[in-house]
C-alpha cells in the first residue's frame, strides 16, 4: 500500500513562502518597523509586496483538509506505516517475549515492593514527614523519619514559605526541581494549587534562564538524552526508561529555545517543564510523561567553551545525518510505545519543525506546540476579544512581526477558521492577513511572533492606536527579554486603549489611577488539555479541526468578568477545569474524524477527562 502525501498544518504554505521573492529593502513603512519577519534563527526577510496569499500558494491550498478526509474516506493511507517504522509483532514487547523482537536487546528490568530507606529516595511514592504511624511500622521506615507525623497541607505550607523567601528566580526554580526529585506529589500539589505564583518558575520566563545555565544546576537527569553517540541505538536507550506506558514524548533538539535561540543539550529544561505542565495543568500521569534531548551539537560557541556545558562539544549535524538520526527516534518511538504514544515537538527551528511536521504527520501522532499550540491559543484570545474590540474574525487585518513557526501558524489557523465562517475558500481568508508590513493596510490586530525583543516600539504602538479604537496587540515572544514590548509599554503608549496579552507573564500594570490587567498567550492553555483530550480518546493523529476544537473551547470559557477586566483569557487558577473541557471538545472531534481509537466513546467526554485526570492527594499504603 502507498502512503499517499497527508499534507500536516502550514507545511506548503511555508515552502512557499521560503520559495518567495527575498527583498533587502523591506525597512520603514507606516507602522515604523522593518519587514524582518525570521526568527533568531531564520533571519528571514519576506518582501513587503508579498502578500501572504501568493500564486503559488493557491496551488497547494486546500490540499491539508481535503486529503486528510479523503484518505480517511477511502481508507487507504492514513493508517499506513512507513516501511522502515512498520512493525509484525513486537509492538510494546516491553519484556521481549514475542518472537518478532527475538534479535532485539532487552533490558532485564524487575519491579519490587519498595519499603525502608529505598521508600524514603523514590521521588514517585515518597511522602516524607507525611507517611503515617502505621505506614512507618509496615515499610520498615521507623528511626528512619523525626517522630512528627505532618498533613500533605502543613507540607505545602512549609514549602511554599521556603519558596518565597527565595528572591532570586532560578533558586525558586532549583528548589521546585529539587522537589520534584525528592517527592514528586508534593511538587505537583504545589504547582497544581498555586499555579499562577508558580508557573513563572517553572516555566517561562525563569525555564530559558535554567536553560542557559543548565549545566551549572545539573542535579539529576530528569529526561532521556539521545545524542549522534546513540545512532543505531536509540531503541535500546528507549528501553532504558524505567517507565514502560509512556502516553506523551515532548521532545527538543534545543536549536531554537524559546526566543533565546541555540541552547544545544541544555534545552531539556523545556522538554521537562512543558511535561510538567502537561501534568499539573492538564492531568496526564507524570509516570506517562517522558523528556526527550536529541543531542546534534551546538553552534552556541558560547556553550561550546563553557566548561559546564553537558552536550556533544561539536557543531550541529544538518542534512542526511540529522533527519537519519530523528527517522531513526520516531521509528523507535512507535515501535517501543505503540501507534497512540503522542510525540510533541518543541522548539525547533523553523527549517526543521514544518520538515518534521510534514514527514511524520501522516505516520505518527505528532504535534507541534509551536506552530499549532501557539495557533490554537491566538485564535482563542482574537476571537474572545472580538467582544471587546467589535467586528467579526472575516472584518478584522492582521499583522505579524515574525513568519516563522508561529507567525505561520497562527496565519494559517485564522485563514482556516475565516473561511469556516464565511465559506468561502481560503485564498480570500489569507488576504486579510499580512506577513509583512506594507504602507496600504492598516491593521486592527497586531501581533509578534519573531522572538526578537523590542520591536513593537512607540511608534509603531502610537500607529496602531491612532488607527483602532482598541487596537488589539499580542507580543507572543518568550521568555520576558524577547517580548516585543512590555504591558505598561503597551498601555502607556496606547493611553489604556490596547488589548494586550503577551506570551510571558507581566505583573498587572497601573496607568493614571486605573490597574490593568494582561492576559498570557501562552501555548500552556493548550497543549496540556489538547494532549489530554488525543489520550483519552485514543487519537492516531492529529487534524487541523482538532486545533480549531481546543481553540474554540477556550475562547468560551472567558467570562463576562474576564471581560470586564480587559482579559482575553480565563486566568490559569482554572485550568485544569479549562484543560477538561479542551480535552473533551478536542476528544470529540477526534471521534467525529474516525480518528479516535477507545471504543465505546464515553458520553460524557468532560466527565470522562475530569476522572482520567492525575491527582496529587498522596495514597495510603497498604
Ligand atoms: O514555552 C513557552 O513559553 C511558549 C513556547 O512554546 C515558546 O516560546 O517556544
Ligand atoms: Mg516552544
Amino acid at each position: 500500500m502507498g502512503c499517499k502525501q497527508l499534507d500536516a498544518f502550514g507545511l506548503y504554505r511555508l515552502g512557499s513562502i521560503k520559495k518567495g521573492k527575498v527583498d533587502k529593502d523591506t525597512e520603514g513603512t507606516n507602522l515604523g518597523f522593518s519587514g524582518c519577519c525570521g526568527t533568531n534563527s531564520s533571519k528571514r526577510k519576506i518582501s513587503k509586496d508579498q502578500h501572504y496569499n501568493t500564486g503559488e500558494d493557491k496551488k497547494v491550498i486546500g490540499r491539508e483538509m481535503e486529503s486528510t478526509l479523503k484518505a480517511l474516506r477511502d481508507g487507504e493511507s492514513v493508517l499506513d506505516l512507513s516501511p522502515r517504522s512498520t512493525v509484525s509483532g513486537g509492538v510494546e514487547d516491553i519484556y521481549g517475549e514475542d518472537r518478532a523482537t527475538e534479535d532485539q536487546l532487552v533490558t532485564p528490568w524487575i519491579f519490587s515492593v519498595a519499603s525502608g530507606y529505598s521508600l524514603l529516595r523514590d521521588p514517585q511514592y515518597n511522602k516524607g514527614l507525611s507517611f503515617t504511624e502505621k505506614e512507618r511500622d509496615a515499610h520498615y521506615l521507623r528511626g528512619l523519619l523525626p517522630p512528627t507525623v505532618s498533613t500533605q497541607q502543613l507540607q505545602e505550607k512549609k514549602l511554599m514559605n521556603s519558596i518565597r523567601q527565595y528572591q532570586v528566580p532560578l533558586q525558586k526554580y532549583v528548589a521546585m526541581m529539587d522537589l520534584q526529585e525528592r517527592n514528586e506529589r508534593l511538587f505537583y500539589k504545589l504547582l497544581i494549587d498555586n499555579v499562577e505564583e508558580l508557573l513563572p518558575v517553572v516555566y517561562t520566563p525563569t525555564v530559558g534562564e535554567a536553560c542557559q545555565k543548565y549545566g551549572s544546576i545539573f542535579r539529576r537527569p530528569q529526561g532521556l538524552y539521545i545524542s549522534l553517540k546513540e545512532k543505531g541505538k536509540i531503541l535500546e536507550v528507549l528501553k532504558n526508561w524505567p517507565e514502560r506506558s509512556i502516553q506523551v514524548i515532548v521532545v527538543t533538539d534545543g536549536e531554537r529555545i524559546l526566543g533565546l535561540g541555540d541552547l544545544g543539550c541544555q534545552g531539556m529544561g523545556i522538554p521537562v517543564g512543558k511535561l510538567a505542565l502537561y501534568t499539573a495543568l492538564g492531568g496526564v500521569r507524570p509516570s506517562a510523561c517522558l523528556p526527550i534531548t536529541i543531542d546534534v551539537g551546538t553552534n552556541n560557541e558560547k556553550l561550546l567553551n563553557d566548561e559546564f556545558y553537558i552536550g556533544l562539544r561539536q557543531r550541529r549535524a544538518t542534512g542526511q545525518e540529522y533527519y537519519d538520526l530523528m527517522h531513526e527516534f520516531m521509528t523507535a518511538v512507535k515501535q517501543n510505545y505503540g501507534e497512540k504514544v503522542l510525540v510533541q515537538f518543541e522548539d525547533f527551528a523553523n527549517h526543521n519543525a514544518f520538515e518534521l511536521l510534514a514527514k511524520y504527520g501522516t505516520t505518527h501522532l505528532v504535534f507541534n506546540d509551536d506552530i499549532q499550540g501557539t495557533a490554537s491559543v491566538v485564535l482563542a484570545g482574537v476571537v474572545a476579544a472580538l467582544k471587546l474590540i467589535g467586528g467579526t474574525l472575516p472584518e478584522h487585518t492582521f499583522l505579524f512581526l515574525g513568519a516563522g513557526e508561529a507567525g505561520t501558524g497562527i496565519a494559517e489557523l485564522i485563514a482556516l477558521e475565516m473561511s469556516k465562517q464565511t465559506k468561502a475558500p481560503i485564498e480570500e481568508s489569507r488576504k486579510k492577513i499580512w506577513l509583512v508590513d506594507s504602507k496600504v493596510i492598516k491593521p486592527t490586530v497586531l501581533i509578534g511572533s519573531s522572538g526578537v525583543g523590542r520591536t513593537f516600539t512607540k511608534e509603531v504602538v502610537e500607529a496602531m492606536t491612532s488607527n483602532n479604537d482598541k487596537p488589539l496587540i499580542l507580543a507572543l515572544s518568550n521568555p520576558t527579554s524577547q517580548s516585543e514590548c512590555t504591558a505598561e509599554e503597551a498601555y502607556q503608549w496606547s493611553e489604556g486603549r490596547a488589548i494586550f496579552a503577551s506570551g510571558s507573564p507581566f505583573d498587572p500594570v497601573e496607568y493614571k489611577g486605573k490597574v490593568y490587567a494582561s492576559g498570557q498567550a501562552n501555548n500552556a492553555y493548550i497543549f496540556p488539555g489538547f494532549g489530554l483530550g488525543l489520550v483519552i480518546s485514543g487519537a492516531i493523529r492529529v487534524h487541523d479541526d482538532m486545533l480549531l476544537a481546543a481553540s474554540e473551547s477556550l475562547a468560551k470559557q472567558v467570562s463576562e468578568e474576564n471581560y470586564k477586566n480587559g482579559l482575553i483569557y480565563p486566568p490559569f487558577s482554572n485550568i485544569r477545569r479549562i484543560s477538561a473541557n479542551i480535552a473533551a471538545n478536542v476528544a470529540a472531534k477526534a471521534y467525529e474524524l474516525g480518528l479516535a481509537t477507545r471504543l465505546p466513546r464515553p458520553q460524557n467526554l468532560v466527565k470522562c477527562a475530569e476522572s482520567c485526570m492525575y491527582t496529587p492527594v498522596y495514597r495510603n499504603y497498604r
